[in-house]
């Protein structure tokens, strides 16, 4: 039988988080540079070599490969992350990165649409996340006391400090966008926050999997998130619980005005 998009997503990113564990293991930290470098490379090869055996014809768009803009007339292109969280994977205990793995679909003349993804957490047990088994979150019952919002634990987002005095929020620190977006699914943090610069690669598989939970994902002025534009910068998202989103869009909106 031939395998689903859905299934073949989950199987590159468990072959690739798989791999990415054994260069971890052989090359060791003590040149971090030349580990993310090596890590990122291998992933990148061994996910491209896979697509063109069985989706010869699909297009790519990947953070670690040239960009070419034959994706723009594609009606199928995979949006690959092949190691999301560099400098997580390159520091030595640290579980908080991901292979990311995204199928855009064309949708007639609409913008396209994340159909199928998965996001590999390959230091977490090597589990995959994907659109087509991911459980759908049950809303909240109670109250919430405090948004726990996670944000980059390199970068974290200058807006944040302006939301704090309207909105209780406790930042949780952590790398990799695809392992703060899985955090939110699990119901670990409240939301994933992101402001002031990324790319396509780097959310658009977690998104599809956070979209398929029945999650919010947006950017921040509440549009939704779009993939295989021909500049693939999107500098900023919120994923969260809905029962969130308006109280955290809300308040973006007041700060940023
Ligand atoms: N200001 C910025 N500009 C471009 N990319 C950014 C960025 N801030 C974060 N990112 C990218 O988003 C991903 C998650 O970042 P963070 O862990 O800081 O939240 C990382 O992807 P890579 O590790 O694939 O490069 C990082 O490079
Ligand atoms: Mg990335």
């Amino acid at each position: 039988m031939t395998l689903t998009d859905a299934a073949l997503a989950a199987e590159l990113a468990a072959d690739a988080g798989q791999l990415l564990l054994a260069v971890r293991d052989e090359v060791g930290f003590d040149q971090p540079w030349r580990l993310g470098d090596i890590g990122d490379q291998m992933a990148n090869d061994r996910i491209l070599k896979r697509l063109k055996e069985v989706r010869p014809d699909d297009a790519v768009l990947s953070e670690e490969s040239p960009d070419n803009l034959i994706r723009l007339r594609s009606d199928r292109v995979w949006i690959i992350d092949p190691l999301d969280g560099t400098r997580e994977f390159t520091t030595r205990g640290r579980d908080d990165w991901a292979v990311h793995i995204a199928l855009w679909q064309r949708d007639g003349d609409g913008p396209g649409v994340i159909t199928d993804a998965a996001v590999g957490l390959p230091a977490y047990g090597n589990v995959v996340y994907r659109t087509d088994t991911v459980a759908e979150r049950a809303p909240l019952t109670g109250a919430l006391q405090t948004i726990r919002v996670a944000v980059s634990a390199n970068r974290m987002p200058a807006l944040l400090r302006r939301l704090r005095p309207t909105v209780p929020i406790e930042p949780v620190p952590m790398g990799s966008a695809g392992a703060k977006a899985m955090a939110v699914v699990r119901g670990d943090v409240d939301a994933y926050l992101h402001a002031g610069g990324q790319w396509e690669w780097d959310s658009a598989a977690p998104a599809g999997v956070v979209l398929a939970a029945g999650l919010h994902a947006s950017r921040l002025d509440g549009s939704p998130l779009r993939y295989n534009r021909p500049d693939p910068y999107l500098p900023d998202l919120l994923m969260c619980r809905h029962e969130v989103a308006p109280i955290l869009l809300d308040a973006i909106r007041q700060a940023l005005l």
